[in-house]
């Protein structure tokens, strides 16, 4: 799979359920919002039709392994199609709350492994620019869920959650793409992390003003000309310039 070459910037948040990931997607819309950037923020499952029937599964009950399987896929090709990749065109920063990790992670614990399905998952995905997996224990996560929601649907039984995390650290140790953040501290903090990371790495390297990077700080034309987006949405980001 090779990175995209949309004008767009393609974000994802996964993690398990509890983990911060709906908090975080929504500070981070706001902060990219607030400099100009136009986000568009996404989720999986869908509101759409595949993602309508896993969601009615999640209180009902499952759907048969390959069914469910299919639907999660089917509704990711869908969402991509109609929204992702029309906004990652147009240039937009997407912000997608969960993506194809949580199927490797989720159907691969029903699978018995990852392996056997990881393959099927990952074809005719847009790969991310970057994928934050926000870690925290189970119980910390279940005590969020039973806090938030009174109760854990049927995705989210406290031993499936121990072996769901094991699956995501598994992932993230092969795909360079994920960049782990603990996400057991405090929403500000977790928040300041991220942050950091997403200005001075993806995000400098899709808005900075020379296409061949950013090689001479210092004596930058366009970022002393104030004609560097990056530079400027960065300094309003970070408020910091200096540490760049
Ligand atoms: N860093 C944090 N520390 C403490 N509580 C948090 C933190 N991040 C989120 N929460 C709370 O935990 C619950 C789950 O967070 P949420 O963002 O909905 O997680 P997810 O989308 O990963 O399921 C929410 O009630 C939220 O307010
Ligand atoms: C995207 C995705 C989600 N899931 C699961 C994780 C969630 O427990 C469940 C429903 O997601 P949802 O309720 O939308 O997420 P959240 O509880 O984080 O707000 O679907 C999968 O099993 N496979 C997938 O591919």
């Amino acid at each position: 799979m090779n990175a995209h070459d949309y004008p767009g910037i393609l974000v994802v948040f996964d993690g398990i359920d509890g983990a911060g990931k709906t908090t975080q997607v929504r500070r981070l819309e706001a902060a990219l919002a607030s400099v100009g950037e136009r986000v568009i923020v996404s989720k999986e499952p869908t509101d759409g039709p595949w993602g309508a029937k896993l969601r009615a599964s999640a209180t009902s009950g499952r759907l048969p392994f390959d069914e469910e399987l299919t639907a999660f896929i089917e509704d990711r090709q869908e969402h991509l199609a109609t929204k992702v990749i029309p906004a990652l065109e147009a240039g937009a920063v997407v912000i997608l709350d969960r993506y194809f990790y949580s199927t490797i992670a989720y159907q691969g614990l029903r699978a018995g492994g990852i392996s056997p399905i990881e393959a099927r998952i990952r074809r005719n995905v847009v790969e991310p620019d970057v994928a934050y997996l926000l870690d925290v224990p189970p119980t910390l996560a279940t005590a969020r869920i039973q806090a938030r929601d009174g109760a854990a649907n049927h995705f989210e039984k406290i031993e499936d959650l121990i072996q769901i995390d094991r699956l995501f650290r598994e992932i993230a140790q092969r795909d360079e793409s994920i960049v782990r953040i603990d996400g057991s501290v405090s929403e500000q903090a977790v928040f300041d992390s991220l942050l950091k990371h997403f200005v001075e790495g993806p995000f400098k390297r899709k808005r900075c003003a020379k296409d061949y990077g950013c090689d001479d700080p210092l004596h930058c034309t366009p970022r002393l000309t104030s004609n560097c987006t990056w530079w400027e949405r960065a300094k309003a980001l970070l408020g910091r310039p200096e540490t760049i």
